[in-house]
């Protein structure tokens, strides 16, 4: 198993928004996270990249323990393991997005001709490879979160963490960036997280779980 989230704890400012969630997720298959706004789904994610200490339960990523690991190894992972997408792409504007894709790999010790052969591979796979070179500043919204998905995928991780991915593009480019997300695991052969209000986005994944009451459960059996 690519993830495995087992017992899942978090509390923050007096409130647990996860009691106990367990999450399984193999290599090349995709899951959704649905659930009220303010459940908790942005903290399970950041919980997963190892972004907010857990309180109890454990996290795998690979045959690694996520949690337990001191700060600089589970950034360490992060880099190499993990690739994160969030709502609004989050590119670095100063940079290009072939320099954008091609940083955290350039950041986990790929060497630099590699790291620019991947991210143009990636970008072309994406279907932006004539934006290479662009101004990032300039982007579509929808350009940008294609940027942001070769960047998440550039270090080759287990898992890819999708944080409402869609959440800022209109239906055209949901479309869009939809098919690719789902279309890349089998390919690249990652396990893929998507949280998701879009019902469309969620109805893709090989399954889907609400976050409910601190917990996961199976979207049919969710009241
Ligand atoms: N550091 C923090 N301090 C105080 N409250 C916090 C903190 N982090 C999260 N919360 C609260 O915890 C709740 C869950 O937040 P979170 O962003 O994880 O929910 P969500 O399910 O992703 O929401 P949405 O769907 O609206 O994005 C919210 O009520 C939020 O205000």
């Amino acid at each position: 198993m690519a993830l495995i989230a087992r017992g899942i704890r978090y509390e923050v400012a007096g409130r647990t928004l996860l009691a106990g969630a367990d999450l399984t997720v193999a290599s090349g298959q995709s899951v959704a996270i649905t659930g009220p706004s303010g459940s908790g789904k942005t903290s399970l994610v950041l919980c997963l990249a190892g972004l907010l200490p857990v309180a109890q339960g454990s996290i795998h990523i690979s045959a690694t323990k996520l949690t337990g690991l001191r700060a600089g190894d589970r950034a360490a992972l992060r880099l190499s393991r993990i690739g994160v997408v969030y709502q609004f792409g989050e590119l670095l504007p100063e940079l290009a997005p072939v320099e954008n894709v091609a940083l955290p790999a350039l950041l986990a010790g790929v060497k630099t001709a590699e790291a620019y052969e991947r991210a143009g591979k990636l970008l072309a796979d994406l279907g932006v490879a004539e934006l290479a070179e662009a101004q990032t500043a300039t982007l579509s919204g929808g350009e940008r979160q294609r940027v942001a998905v070769a960047r998440a995928l550039v270090t080759r991780p287990a898992v890819v963490l999708a944080d409402e991915p869609t959440g800022a593009l209109d239906e055209t480019a949901t479309d869009l960036v939809a098919d690719l997300l789902y279309a890349l695991p089998r390919k690249y052969g990652y396990a893929l997280v998507v949280v998701t209000h879009n019902p469309q986005v969620a109805a893709r994944a090989d399954s889907t779980v609400v976050l409910q009451g601190g917990a996961l459960v199976p979207a049919t059996v969710a009241a």
